[in-house]
């Protein structure tokens, strides 16, 4: 049985109503049963707009733990940092209340900083109640980069380790992002993607077609231990 439910929308507006709505009630539910919720949500350029709609919810923010699923080993004032958008766009208005977790330490390589970040995750009480992927145009997700060289730690779902620095030819800067079994630790898992040519490159991910069979993204439409919601629009 496919794991996978796709939500098809006319542009991306109306797919940042519909998918703020999703997580806010996600958020609302974690605080009602538990008094907490965590969100963890991917960088890169297609969020901006979800995080613009998802800030003026009306959710109790002050209970809300943000991380991001990857992070560039940039700092914040950098403009290739995920970190800095998510607080351009995210935590913003309703949601600046929000206590923001990040991936990024002050040190100069991930390898360099991965105590002080692993001793900051150790903080958060998984499971997330959601999690945001993104997908790029070379079958990446989160930091599971083609020819990443710690792809295969990564994709170890019995992996324990929840965060692992990454380094590929194609992510510009080094990286350092969660885990696959940690991502896959969570109450609601979603995919968002825009564009005619990243729903073409989905399909063949899915179907393992050519050179689609080796992209990591493979490895979240593959897994069955949570169900997959396909956010997309053109
Ligand atoms: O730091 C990052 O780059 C992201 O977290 C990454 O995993 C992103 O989701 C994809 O690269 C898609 O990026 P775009 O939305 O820019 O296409």
């Amino acid at each position: 049985m496919s794991n996978l439910i796709t939500h098809s929308f006319t542009d991306n507006q109306a797919l940042a109503v519909a998918l703020a709505e999703q997580l806010a009630a996600r958020l609302r539910e974690g605080i009602a049963e538990r008094g907490r919720a965590l969100l963890a949500v991917s960088g890169g350029s297609t969020p901006r707009h979800l995080f613009e709609r998802l800030s003026r919810e009306a959710l109790d923010w002050s209970k809300v733990q943000v991380t991001l699923v990857d992070e560039r080993w940039v700092p914040e004032s950098n403009e290739r940092s995920n970190a800095g958008m998510l607080k351009a766009t995210l935590l913003q208005h309703a949601a600046s209340a929000a206590q923001f977790v990040p991936l990024y330490a002050d040190a100069p390589t991930p390898e360099a900083g991965l105590a002080t970040v692993r001793a900051r995750m150790a903080s958060l009480a998984l499971p997330f109640d959601a999690v945001v992927l993104g997908m790029g145009n070379d079958g990446h997700t989160a930091s599971f980069f083609p020819g990443g060289d710690r792809l295969p730690e990564a994709l170890d779902p019995n992996n324990p380790v929840h965060v692992l620095p990454m380094r590929a030819a194609g992510a510009g800067e080094p990286r350092i992002t969660f885990t696959l079994s940690a991502l896959l630790d969570t109450r609601a898992l979603y995919l968002h993607i825009e564009g005619e040519a990243k729903r073409e490159l989905l399909a063949h991910a899915r179907q393992g077609v050519g050179e689609a069979a080796n992209y990591p993204v493979r490895a979240v439409l593959t897994q069955q231990r949570v169900p997959v919601a396909v956010y997309w629009c053109p």
